[in-house]
Protein backbone atom coordinates (compact mmCIF):
# COMPACT_ATOMS: atom_id res chain seq x y z
CA UNK A 1 0.00 0.00 0.00
CA UNK A 2 1.73 3.32 -0.74
CA UNK A 3 -1.19 5.80 -0.64
CA UNK A 4 -1.58 8.04 2.44
CA UNK A 5 -3.19 6.33 5.43
CA UNK A 6 -6.68 7.63 6.10
CA UNK A 7 -7.00 7.04 10.07
CA UNK A 8 -10.48 6.07 11.58
CA UNK A 9 -9.32 6.63 15.41
CA UNK A 10 -11.65 5.30 18.00
CA UNK A 11 -11.74 6.55 21.39
CA UNK A 12 -11.22 10.26 21.66
CA UNK A 13 -9.85 10.57 25.37
CA UNK A 14 -6.88 11.23 26.98
CA UNK A 15 -4.90 8.85 24.63
CA UNK A 16 -7.28 8.97 21.42
CA UNK A 17 -7.20 12.87 21.57
CA UNK A 18 -2.90 13.09 21.82
CA UNK A 19 -2.84 10.67 19.06
CA UNK A 20 -5.20 12.24 16.87
CA UNK A 21 -3.21 15.41 17.05
CA UNK A 22 0.21 13.87 16.54
CA UNK A 23 -1.51 12.24 13.14
CA UNK A 24 -2.55 15.43 11.87
CA UNK A 25 0.43 17.53 13.02
CA UNK A 26 3.63 15.64 12.89
CA UNK A 27 2.93 12.19 11.18
CA UNK A 28 3.70 11.95 7.54
CA UNK A 29 2.08 9.50 4.82
CA UNK A 30 -1.26 9.14 7.49
CA UNK A 31 -4.06 11.99 8.17
CA UNK A 32 -7.29 11.51 10.72
CA UNK A 33 -10.02 10.27 8.62
CA UNK A 34 -12.79 9.96 11.21
CA UNK A 35 -13.15 9.79 14.73
CA UNK A 36 -15.05 7.66 16.85
CA UNK A 37 -16.51 8.09 20.06
CA UNK A 38 -19.57 7.25 21.93
CA UNK A 39 -19.56 10.88 23.43
CA UNK A 40 -20.08 12.01 19.78
CA UNK A 41 -19.68 15.44 21.15
CA UNK A 42 -15.88 14.85 22.35
CA UNK A 43 -15.68 13.47 18.89
CA UNK A 44 -16.53 16.23 17.41
CA UNK A 45 -14.33 18.31 19.82
CA UNK A 46 -11.34 15.99 18.53
CA UNK A 47 -11.35 16.74 15.01
CA UNK A 48 -12.37 20.55 15.21
CA UNK A 49 -9.82 22.18 12.75
CA UNK A 50 -9.25 18.42 10.73
CA UNK A 51 -10.16 18.95 6.97
CA UNK A 52 -11.97 16.29 5.64
CA UNK A 53 -12.43 14.15 9.50
CA UNK A 54 -15.53 12.88 10.67
CA UNK A 55 -17.27 12.30 13.93
CA UNK A 56 -19.28 9.24 14.50
CA UNK A 57 -20.42 7.35 17.45
CA UNK A 58 -19.93 3.54 16.60
CA UNK A 59 -16.83 1.96 15.59
CA UNK A 60 -18.28 0.28 12.80
CA UNK A 61 -19.63 3.18 10.83
CA UNK A 62 -15.87 3.74 10.55
CA UNK A 63 -15.17 0.67 9.14
CA UNK A 64 -17.56 0.80 6.71
CA UNK A 65 -16.33 4.05 5.46
CA UNK A 66 -14.92 3.77 2.56
CA UNK A 67 -12.48 6.79 3.31
CA UNK A 68 -10.94 4.77 5.97
CA UNK A 69 -8.01 2.47 5.82
CA UNK A 70 -6.34 2.15 8.63
CA UNK A 71 -7.52 1.84 12.52
CA UNK A 72 -6.16 3.24 15.83
CA UNK A 73 -7.82 1.89 18.76
CA UNK A 74 -7.76 4.16 21.54
CA UNK A 75 -10.65 2.84 23.68
CA UNK A 76 -10.29 1.15 27.26
CA UNK A 77 -8.49 -2.30 27.20
CA UNK A 78 -11.93 -4.17 28.04
CA UNK A 79 -13.64 -2.96 24.53
CA UNK A 80 -10.30 -3.77 22.35
CA UNK A 81 -11.31 -6.72 21.31
CA UNK A 82 -14.18 -6.74 19.05
CA UNK A 83 -12.67 -3.76 17.37
CA UNK A 84 -9.68 -5.56 16.60
CA UNK A 85 -11.70 -9.15 15.16
CA UNK A 86 -13.58 -6.20 13.09
CA UNK A 87 -10.31 -4.80 11.41
CA UNK A 88 -8.89 -7.94 10.81
CA UNK A 89 -11.34 -8.94 8.89
CA UNK A 90 -11.38 -5.71 6.31
CA UNK A 91 -7.66 -6.65 6.45
CA UNK A 92 -6.74 -2.87 7.94
CA UNK A 93 -3.32 -1.92 9.42
CA UNK A 94 -4.34 -1.55 12.90
CA UNK A 95 -2.26 0.40 15.86
CA UNK A 96 -4.11 -0.83 19.17
CA UNK A 97 -2.91 0.80 22.35
CA UNK A 98 -1.72 -1.50 25.10
CA UNK A 99 -3.01 -3.96 26.57
CA UNK A 100 -4.02 -5.80 23.37
CA UNK A 101 -6.60 -7.44 25.86
CA UNK A 102 -6.56 -7.93 29.51
CA UNK A 103 -6.76 -11.46 30.07
CA UNK A 104 -4.63 -14.31 27.74
CA UNK A 105 -8.28 -16.14 26.42
CA UNK A 106 -9.19 -12.90 24.55
CA UNK A 107 -5.39 -12.24 23.06
CA UNK A 108 -4.89 -15.68 22.20
CA UNK A 109 -7.84 -15.42 19.97
CA UNK A 110 -6.94 -12.28 18.66
CA UNK A 111 -3.49 -13.81 17.65
CA UNK A 112 -5.48 -16.85 16.07
CA UNK A 113 -7.79 -14.32 13.88
CA UNK A 114 -4.26 -12.67 12.66
CA UNK A 115 -2.75 -16.13 11.87
CA UNK A 116 -5.90 -17.42 9.84
CA UNK A 117 -5.41 -14.21 7.68
CA UNK A 118 -2.01 -15.17 7.41
CA UNK A 119 -0.03 -11.54 7.62
CA UNK A 120 0.84 -9.32 10.22
CA UNK A 121 -2.04 -6.46 10.84
CA UNK A 122 -1.56 -5.62 14.31
CA UNK A 123 1.28 -3.37 16.08
CA UNK A 124 0.81 -2.84 19.75
CA UNK A 125 1.25 0.67 21.74
CA UNK A 126 3.98 -0.27 23.84
CA UNK A 127 5.71 2.69 22.84
CA UNK A 128 8.27 2.58 25.64
CA UNK A 129 10.31 0.61 23.01
CA UNK A 130 10.39 3.79 21.04
CA UNK A 131 11.88 5.79 24.33
CA UNK A 132 15.65 6.58 23.10
CA UNK A 133 16.76 5.32 26.69
CA UNK A 134 14.97 1.92 26.68
CA UNK A 135 16.32 1.58 23.06
CA UNK A 136 19.65 2.39 24.43
CA UNK A 137 19.55 -0.57 27.64
CA UNK A 138 18.33 -2.83 25.17
CA UNK A 139 21.64 -2.60 22.74
CA UNK A 140 23.73 -3.32 26.31
CA UNK A 141 21.61 -6.12 27.39
CA UNK A 142 22.02 -7.57 23.81
CA UNK A 143 25.79 -6.23 22.88
CA UNK A 144 26.99 -7.36 26.22
CA UNK A 145 29.66 -4.64 26.41
CA UNK A 146 28.84 -4.67 29.75
CA UNK A 147 28.47 -8.51 30.40
CA UNK A 148 25.35 -10.08 31.39
CA UNK A 149 22.22 -8.36 32.90
CA UNK A 150 21.37 -9.50 35.95
CA UNK A 151 18.54 -7.90 37.28
CA UNK A 152 16.45 -4.81 36.52
CA UNK A 153 14.52 -2.82 39.27
CA UNK A 154 11.98 -0.71 37.90
CA UNK A 155 9.84 2.43 39.32
CA UNK A 156 6.67 3.12 37.84
CA UNK A 157 4.99 5.81 39.75
CA UNK A 158 1.77 7.98 38.28
CA UNK A 159 0.16 10.93 40.37
CA UNK A 160 -3.30 9.54 40.33
CA UNK A 161 -5.90 7.59 38.53
CA UNK A 162 -9.08 7.86 36.26
CA UNK A 163 -12.24 6.87 37.62
CA UNK A 164 -13.03 3.59 37.24
CA UNK A 165 -9.27 2.48 37.78
CA UNK A 166 -9.58 -1.10 39.07
CA UNK A 167 -6.90 -2.90 41.32
CA UNK A 168 -6.19 -5.10 38.61
CA UNK A 169 -5.47 -2.55 36.29
CA UNK A 170 -2.28 -2.35 38.17
CA UNK A 171 -1.21 -5.01 36.67
CA UNK A 172 -3.60 -5.02 33.19
CA UNK A 173 -2.81 -1.23 32.95
CA UNK A 174 0.31 -0.63 34.23
CA UNK A 175 2.56 -3.02 35.02
CA UNK A 176 1.95 -4.38 31.11
CA UNK A 177 4.36 -1.47 30.53
CA UNK A 178 7.04 -3.61 32.27
CA UNK A 179 5.99 -6.64 30.99
CA UNK A 180 6.62 -5.57 27.48
CA UNK A 181 9.80 -3.31 28.30
CA UNK A 182 11.42 -6.42 30.46
CA UNK A 183 10.75 -8.89 27.32
CA UNK A 184 12.15 -6.54 24.96
CA UNK A 185 15.20 -5.61 27.47
CA UNK A 186 15.86 -9.19 27.53
CA UNK A 187 14.63 -11.10 24.13
CA UNK A 188 13.23 -13.59 26.46
CA UNK A 189 9.81 -14.64 27.57
CA UNK A 190 8.41 -14.12 31.30
CA UNK A 191 8.62 -17.28 33.30
CA UNK A 192 6.57 -16.28 36.79
CA UNK A 193 4.86 -13.48 38.50
CA UNK A 194 4.48 -12.47 42.25
CA UNK A 195 2.63 -9.71 44.07
CA UNK A 196 3.47 -8.64 47.47
CA UNK A 197 0.77 -6.22 49.45
CA UNK A 198 2.31 -4.08 51.93
CA UNK A 199 1.96 -0.75 53.83
CA UNK A 200 -0.95 1.27 51.48
CA UNK A 201 -1.32 4.77 51.16
CA UNK A 202 -4.61 6.47 52.66
CA UNK A 203 -4.81 8.34 49.32
CA UNK A 204 -5.70 5.40 46.68
CA UNK A 205 -9.24 5.19 45.87
CA UNK A 206 -11.45 2.11 47.04
CA UNK A 207 -10.37 -1.24 46.41
CA UNK A 208 -7.36 -0.49 45.16
CA UNK A 209 -4.19 -1.50 47.25
CA UNK A 210 -1.19 1.26 46.65
CA UNK A 211 1.40 0.58 46.23
CA UNK A 212 2.51 -3.11 45.07
CA UNK A 213 5.26 -5.15 44.79
CA UNK A 214 5.94 -7.22 41.69
CA UNK A 215 8.48 -9.88 41.41
CA UNK A 216 9.51 -10.97 37.97
CA UNK A 217 11.39 -13.89 36.15
CA UNK A 218 12.79 -14.41 32.98
CA UNK A 219 13.59 -17.70 31.24
CA UNK A 220 17.26 -16.95 31.56
CA UNK A 221 16.92 -16.63 35.34
CA UNK A 222 17.19 -12.44 34.95
CA UNK A 223 15.31 -11.24 38.40
CA UNK A 224 13.01 -8.06 38.09
CA UNK A 225 11.19 -6.20 40.53
CA UNK A 226 8.62 -3.28 39.98
CA UNK A 227 7.34 -0.76 42.82
CA UNK A 228 3.90 0.19 41.02
CA UNK A 229 2.73 3.20 42.50
CA UNK A 230 -0.30 4.79 41.04
CA UNK A 231 -1.23 7.81 43.39
CA UNK A 232 2.30 8.64 44.14
CA UNK A 233 0.79 12.27 43.70
CA UNK A 234 4.15 14.06 43.11
CA UNK A 235 4.08 13.58 39.70
CA UNK A 236 5.05 11.00 37.26
CA UNK A 237 7.90 8.59 36.88
CA UNK A 238 8.86 5.68 34.63
CA UNK A 239 12.75 4.84 36.27
CA UNK A 240 15.20 1.50 35.95
CA UNK A 241 17.87 0.76 37.27
CA UNK A 242 19.72 -2.41 35.27
CA UNK A 243 22.76 -4.28 37.01
CA UNK A 244 25.19 -6.14 34.73
CA UNK A 245 28.31 -8.04 35.38
CA UNK A 246 30.57 -5.15 34.62
CA UNK A 247 28.54 -1.74 35.72
CA UNK A 248 24.71 -0.35 36.55
CA UNK A 249 22.82 1.68 34.48
CA UNK A 250 19.73 4.07 35.32
CA UNK A 251 17.25 5.35 32.56
CA UNK A 252 14.25 7.72 33.24
CA UNK A 253 14.84 10.20 35.41
CA UNK A 254 13.34 13.47 35.39
CA UNK A 255 15.20 15.77 32.23
CA UNK A 256 14.88 19.91 31.39
CA UNK A 257 17.18 22.48 33.20
CA UNK A 258 18.72 22.34 36.73
CA UNK A 259 18.03 25.64 38.17
CA UNK A 260 19.98 27.88 41.19
CA UNK A 261 18.05 30.63 41.99
CA UNK A 262 17.59 32.92 45.20
CA UNK A 263 19.17 30.35 47.47
CA UNK A 264 16.80 27.60 46.00
CA UNK A 265 18.02 24.52 43.62
CA UNK A 266 16.29 21.83 41.51
CA UNK A 267 14.23 21.27 38.61
CA UNK A 268 10.78 20.53 37.56
CA UNK A 269 9.06 16.67 37.95
CA UNK A 270 7.63 15.29 34.84
CA UNK A 271 3.92 15.16 35.40
CA UNK A 272 2.49 12.67 33.26
CA UNK A 273 3.07 9.79 30.51
CA UNK A 274 1.99 12.46 27.92
CA UNK A 275 5.61 14.40 28.62
CA UNK A 276 7.08 11.75 29.44
CA UNK A 277 6.55 9.93 26.44
CA UNK A 278 5.33 12.55 24.30
CA UNK A 279 8.47 11.90 21.52
CA UNK A 280 8.17 7.98 21.91
CA UNK A 281 4.74 7.86 20.76
CA UNK A 282 5.72 10.25 17.89
CA UNK A 283 8.23 7.46 17.00
CA UNK A 284 6.19 4.91 17.16
CA UNK A 285 3.36 6.22 15.21
CA UNK A 286 5.46 6.97 12.52
CA UNK A 287 6.80 3.63 12.36
CA UNK A 288 3.67 2.23 12.44
CA UNK A 289 2.28 4.22 9.36
CA UNK A 290 5.61 3.75 7.27
CA UNK A 291 5.48 -0.23 7.78
CA UNK A 292 1.69 0.00 6.99
CA UNK A 293 2.85 1.52 3.72
CA UNK A 294 5.09 -1.56 3.24
CA UNK A 295 1.98 -4.08 3.91
CA UNK A 296 3.68 -4.74 7.20
CA UNK A 297 4.21 -3.65 11.13
CA UNK A 298 6.52 -1.45 12.73
CA UNK A 299 7.26 -2.91 16.24
CA UNK A 300 5.54 -4.64 18.94
CA UNK A 301 2.98 -7.36 17.49
CA UNK A 302 -0.40 -9.31 18.83
CA UNK A 303 1.89 -12.08 20.10
CA UNK A 304 3.93 -9.33 22.06
CA UNK A 305 0.02 -8.86 23.02
CA UNK A 306 -0.77 -12.02 23.93
CA UNK A 307 2.64 -12.60 25.87
CA UNK A 308 1.98 -9.80 28.16
CA UNK A 309 -1.76 -10.28 28.80
CA UNK A 310 -0.69 -13.78 30.17
CA UNK A 311 1.80 -11.98 31.99
CA UNK A 312 -1.19 -9.68 33.66
CA UNK A 313 -3.45 -12.57 33.68
CA UNK A 314 -0.10 -14.37 36.63
CA UNK A 315 -0.06 -10.95 37.98
CA UNK A 316 -3.50 -10.63 38.66
CA UNK A 317 -4.01 -14.37 40.37
CA UNK A 318 -0.67 -13.44 41.95
CA UNK A 319 -2.41 -10.39 43.70
CA UNK A 320 -4.77 -12.71 45.50
CA UNK A 321 -2.88 -15.22 46.44
CA UNK A 322 0.53 -13.59 47.05
CA UNK A 323 2.18 -16.91 45.59
CA UNK A 324 4.57 -16.92 42.74
CA UNK A 325 2.39 -17.49 39.61
CA UNK A 326 3.92 -19.40 36.23
CA UNK A 327 3.16 -17.70 33.18
CA UNK A 328 1.99 -20.27 30.60
CA UNK A 329 1.92 -19.49 27.02
CA UNK A 330 0.61 -21.52 23.81
CA UNK A 331 3.52 -22.47 21.19
CA UNK A 332 4.17 -19.66 19.41
CA UNK A 333 2.83 -19.50 15.26
CA UNK A 334 5.69 -19.35 12.87
CA UNK A 335 3.80 -15.80 11.77
CA UNK A 336 5.45 -14.41 14.59
CA UNK A 337 9.06 -16.16 14.76
N1 LIG B 1 0.60 4.01 25.88
C1 LIG B 1 0.31 4.75 26.93
O1 LIG B 1 1.18 5.30 27.60
C2 LIG B 1 -1.10 4.95 27.31
C3 LIG B 1 -2.05 4.10 26.82
N2 LIG B 1 -3.34 4.23 27.20
C4 LIG B 1 -4.28 3.26 26.65
O2 LIG B 1 -5.14 3.95 25.74
C5 LIG B 1 -6.46 3.40 25.77
C6 LIG B 1 -7.43 4.51 26.14
O3 LIG B 1 -7.08 5.03 27.41
P1 LIG B 1 -7.48 6.52 27.83
O4 LIG B 1 -7.35 7.42 26.67
O5 LIG B 1 -6.74 6.81 29.06
O6 LIG B 1 -9.03 6.31 28.18
P2 LIG B 1 -10.18 7.43 28.22
O7 LIG B 1 -11.21 6.88 29.14
O8 LIG B 1 -9.59 8.77 28.51
O9 LIG B 1 -10.73 7.45 26.74
C7 LIG B 1 -11.45 6.39 26.19
C8 LIG B 1 -12.45 6.96 25.22
O10 LIG B 1 -13.11 5.87 24.57
C9 LIG B 1 -14.49 6.21 24.45
N3 LIG B 1 -15.27 4.99 24.27
C10 LIG B 1 -15.69 4.12 25.21
N4 LIG B 1 -16.35 3.09 24.64
C11 LIG B 1 -16.31 3.30 23.29
C12 LIG B 1 -16.81 2.60 22.17
N5 LIG B 1 -17.45 1.45 22.30
N6 LIG B 1 -16.61 3.13 20.95
C13 LIG B 1 -15.95 4.30 20.79
N7 LIG B 1 -15.46 5.02 21.83
C14 LIG B 1 -15.63 4.53 23.06
C15 LIG B 1 -14.80 6.98 25.71
O11 LIG B 1 -15.99 7.76 25.58
C16 LIG B 1 -13.55 7.81 25.88
O12 LIG B 1 -13.64 9.05 25.22
C17 LIG B 1 -6.40 2.26 26.80
O13 LIG B 1 -6.15 1.07 26.12
C18 LIG B 1 -5.21 2.64 27.68
O14 LIG B 1 -4.60 1.54 28.31
C19 LIG B 1 -3.76 5.22 28.04
C20 LIG B 1 -2.85 6.08 28.56
C21 LIG B 1 -1.44 6.05 28.24
O1 LIG C 1 -0.35 3.43 29.70
C1 LIG C 1 -0.45 4.21 30.61
C2 LIG C 1 -1.67 4.35 31.43
O2 LIG C 1 -2.75 3.69 30.80
C3 LIG C 1 -1.37 3.67 32.74
O3 LIG C 1 -2.50 3.75 33.59
C4 LIG C 1 -0.16 4.32 33.40
O4 LIG C 1 0.16 3.66 34.60
C5 LIG C 1 1.03 4.29 32.47
O5 LIG C 1 2.12 4.94 33.10
C6 LIG C 1 0.73 4.92 31.15
O6 LIG C 1 1.84 4.84 30.29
Amino acid sequence: MNETLRVAVIGAGRMGADHIQRLSRRIHGAEVAAVVDVDLARARAAIEGIPDAVALADAEEALNNGDVNAVLIATPGFLHEDILLRALEQDLPILCEKPLTPDAASAWRIVQAEEKLGRKRIQVGFMRRYDAEYAKLGELVQNKDMGELLMLHCAHRNPDTPPGFTNAMLITDSVVHEFDAIRFLTGEEITSVQVRLGKATKNAPQGQHDPQHVLIETSSGVLADVEIYVNARFGYEVATQASFEDGIVNIGGDSGPYVRRAGRWGGEVTPSFIERFGTAYDVEVQAWVDAAARGGIGGPSAWDGYATAACCEAGVQAQKSGEKVNVRLNPKPDLYS
